[in-house]
């Protein structure tokens, strides 16, 4: 029998069966013994400070070579950019670096380096989420069985995956004890458990896994952020004399990068995000797959088989849960004394709740705030179309359709 309590719950999501074939054994797709393996080592890793700080210097870098570098460039040509693809691609060099120490440099030069993997990785992603579309899932089966179509170019797409983190893995196995390096993978061999295989795939698995976890997630909400912002200048003002409080106080100036201990002093700015992805929440929906007849904490019952959604986009928007304003963008809703209030998981299941909570929610945190406040001191960004709610894609996160396009200012003096 299933857990009624949902904190208890215990394994089974909408990715067991439809992303198994790009997943395999992965975190999101292993069964209970090794999903506890692989949640313990990385929930562990997750907690260090060592992690925390490779991944704020992965995003340091990556600002300062890529990203201000792009956006000044964009200011100075006057030339509108797409800031969800730009953000998007951040995300995925940053997730590689993380996850394998590996750097595809998505967002350098013209965009194409690393474009062979990064569009394999994107194919492979959106071709499983595709296969939830289907109205008779036996369409897709019958494809996967004769390799055509939408099942071809799928598999086609995982060989390059596969075969890309397998040979950077493969140098790594060899280097083990020569070199130790902070990313993921370097932990998840040195945690070496006899209950857990460390095989080839195994890792791979736990790589790709992350990787799906980490890229769209982030650039999603900060898109959604950016958009929300551009007719918001009064939440703007706010969040740059937050920062201008912090430079202050810890005598720095703009363009210099911020700590740890400074990340947790930008309450106003966590308030925004959080805002964001409270009315844009970058996993919109989740379904989970129920192992055995049960019943839900109200008396549902939920039979074997059965999937249950619960949609954080509807729950963000409830106005039992966050009163009459509900549709209003108001991130002081989030602040007592200026200091940020987290909110119950089970009302505000963004990062989900219970034990199969969001791994990487700190470290999301951090990057989102990090490209964020460097963002906002450096450039002013103004959504060419910032009166019309874009579209959004049906795919595994809340992506925009068309992207989003704005225009860029360096911002001309300090405030
Ligand atoms: C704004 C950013 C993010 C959001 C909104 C988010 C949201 C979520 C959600 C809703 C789940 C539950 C999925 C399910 O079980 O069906 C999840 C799981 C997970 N997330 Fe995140 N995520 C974010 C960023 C990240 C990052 C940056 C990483 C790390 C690279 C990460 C790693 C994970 C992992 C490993 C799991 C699986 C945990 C488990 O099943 O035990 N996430 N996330």
């Amino acid at each position: 029998m299933l857990k009624t309590n949902f904190e208890n719950y215990p394994k089974g999501n909408r990715f067991i069966f439809l992303l198994k074939d790009f997943l395999g054994r992965g975190i999101f797709n292993s069964d209970n013994e090794l999903w506890r393996i692989q949640r313990k080592v990385a929930s562990f890793e997750f907690s260090t400070r060592s992690l925390r700080n490779f991944v704020i210097e992965n995003v340091r870098l990556e600002l300062q070579t890529r990203l201000i570098p792009l956006l000044s460039n964009a200011s100075k040509t006057k030339k509108t950019i797409n800031i969800q693809d730009v953000l998007e691609r951040f995300a995925f060099d940053n997730v590689c670096k993380v996850a394998f120490n590996e750097d595809p440099a998505c967002l350098e030069g013209d965009g194409t380096s690393g474009s062979e993997f990064m569009s394999a990785f994107e194919d492979a992603a959106t071709l499983s989420a595709g296969r939830f579309m289907y109205i008779f899932p036996h369409v897709w089966i019958f494809k996967r069985f004769f390799n055509i179509g939408s099942e071809k170019r799928l598999r086609e797409s995982i060989k390059i995956v596969h075969e890309f983190a397998e040979n950077i893995i493969k140098t790594r196995l060899q280097d083990k004890g020569i070199k130790q390096e902070a990313d993921l993978l370097s932990r998840f061999i040195a945690a070496n458990d006899e209950n857990a295989p460390n095989s080839l795939e195994f890792l791979r698995d736990i790589v790709i896994s992350f990787i799906l976890a980490g890229r769209d997630t982030t650039s999603t909400a900060l898109t959604w952020f950016f958009w929300l912002l551009s007719s918001r200048p009064h939440i703007e003002r706010n969040i740059l004399q937050e920062l201008k409080t912090i430079r202050n106080d810890s005598g720095k100036c703009i363009g210099e990068t911020y700590e740890l201990d400074e990340f947790r002093q930008m309450n106003y700015l966590h308030a925004a995000i959080s805002e964001a992805m409270r009315l844009y929440p970058p996993v919109a929906v989740d379904t989970k797959a129920c192992l055995a007849d049960d019943m839900l904490p109200d008396g549902t019952f939920i039979g074997k088989g059965w999937f249950a959604t619960y949609q954080a986009y509807a729950m963000g928007r409830m106005e039992n849960i966050w009163g009459k304003d509900c549709n209003e963008f108001v991130p002081e809703r989030w602040l007592e004394n200026g200091i940020f209030q987290p909110e119950n998981p089970f009302r505000f299941p963004i990062f989900h709740g219970g034990a199969r909570m969001c791994l990487g929610k700190e470290m999301a945190y951090i990057q989102m705030k990090s490209i964020a406040a460097s963002v906002i001191e450096n450039f002013e960004i103004n959504a060419v179309d910032k009166d019309t709610c874009p579209q959004h894609v049906l795919s595994l996160t809340l992506r925009m359709k068309d992207g989003l396009m704005v225009r860029v200012k360096e911002r001309s003096m300090d405030v």
